[in-house]
C-alpha cells in the first residue's frame, strides 16, 4: 500500500472580497510509497504549498481524498512532521530544547527530554551546539534544528516546503547532500515542494512536475541516477531538459486564471 494516497483532490480558494474563486488544484491523483523521496516543482502558484499544506492537515480539501497509511486526513498529526522555509524556532529556548520541544508538550522528564533530543542533534550535525541559543546558529544551522525537530517525532512522512529556499548556494548544496544521508540512513517518506529544477533532481527518487493553476500533475518522473548526483551528467541533463520542456510549455499555454463566483 501506498504510504501517502491523494485522489482526485481539488481546492477552491473562495475570495469573498474580489467576488472570485481561485482553484488552486484540481483533480490532484498522486500516490507515494513508503520509503520515496518526491518532490514537487511547478511554476509560481500552481498549488505546490496548498498541496503539502492538506497532506499536512493545514488545510481542507474542497472535494477528494488524503490517505496516510491508510487513514484519512482530516487535521495535523503526529505522524507528519513538517519543514517550513523558515524554521520558525523559539528564540528563548536552547537548541536542544526547541530540538526536544515536542516532548516538552508531552511532559517528558528534563533528562529524558535531553537524551532524546541529544540523538537527532547529532543526526542533523549540531553536535556541540546544544545550549545556542537560534539568534548565535547561522540560516543553515537553524532548518537543521527544525529538521531535527521533525524527525523527533518519528512520523511517518516528513512534508517539507521550500526549506533550503532562504540559504546561500553553498549552504543549500551542504543541506542537499545532509538530508539525503539522512533520508538513506534513516529511510522514510519525504515530500519535498521546490521551486528548483537541480535541487528536484539532485534530492528526489521522483519528481512530480505541476502545471500551471489550476496545478494538476502533468508527469511523474522516476529519477533512476546513482547518487551522489552529478549535476553536470548527461543523464542529469537530459532529464532537465525534459522537465524545462514541460515547464515551458506550461507558461506558453496556461495563463493565471480566476473562475467568477457562481
Ligand atoms: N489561503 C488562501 N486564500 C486564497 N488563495 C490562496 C490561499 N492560499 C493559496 N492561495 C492561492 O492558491 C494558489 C496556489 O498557491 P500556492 O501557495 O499553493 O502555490 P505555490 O505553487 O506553492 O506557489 P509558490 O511556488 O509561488 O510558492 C495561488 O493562486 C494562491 O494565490
Amino acid at each position: 500500500m501506498a504510504t501517502i494516497e491523494i485522489s482526485r483532490l481539488s481546492k477552491v480558494f473562495k475570495d469573498a472580497k474580489r467576488k472570485s474563486d481561485v482553484v488552486a488544484l484540481d483533480e490532484i491523483n498522486l500516490e507515494v510509497a513508503k520509503n520515496e523521496f518526491v518532490c514537487l516543482l511547478g511554476p509560481s502558484g500552481c498549488g505546490k504549498s496548498t498541496l503539502l499544506n492538506m497532506i499536512a492537515g493545514f488545510e481542507k480539501p474542497t472535494s477528494g481524498t488524503v490517505t496516510v497509511d491508510g487513514q484519512l486526513i482530516s487535521a495535523p498529526g503526529s505522524d507528519r512532521g513538517v519543514v517550513f522555509q523558515q524554521a520558525n524556532l523559539m528564540p528563548w529556548l536552547p537548541v536542544w530544547e526547541n530540538v526536544a520541544f515536542h516532548l516538552l508538550l508531552r511532559g517528558g522528564q528534563k533528562r529524558e527530554r535531553r537524551a532524546i533530543a541529544q540523538r537527532y542533534i547529532d543526526m542533523v550535525g549540531l553536535t556541540g551546539f546544544e545550549n545556542h541559543y537560534p539568534s548565535e546558529l547561522s540560516g543553515g544551522m537553524n532548518q537543521r534544528v527544525g529538521i531535527a525537530r521533525a524527525l523527533l517525532m518519528n512520523p511517518q512522512v516528513i512534508l517539507m516546503d521550500e526549506p533550503f529556499g532562504a540559504l546561500d548556494e553553498q549552504t543549500r548544496m551542504d543541506m542537499q547532500n545532509e538530508l539525503v544521508r539522512i533520508w538513506q540512513e534513516h529511510q522514510g517518506t519525504i515530500v519535498f515542494v521546490t521551486h528548483g529544477i537541480d535541487e528536484a533532481l539532485t534530492l528526489g527518487t521522483h519528481v512530480a512536475v505541476m502545471s500551471a493553476r489550476p496545478g494538476r500533475i502533468r508527469e511523474i518522473i522516476p529519477i533512476d541516477l546513482s547518487r551522489p548526483r552529478d549535476i553536470t551528467s548527461p543523464q542529469f541533463n537530459e532529464t532537465k531538459r525534459h522537465i524545462l520542456d514541460l515547464l515551458r510549455s506550461e507558461r506558453a499555454t496556461q495563463p493565471l486564471e480566476t473562475m467568477d463566483h457562481q
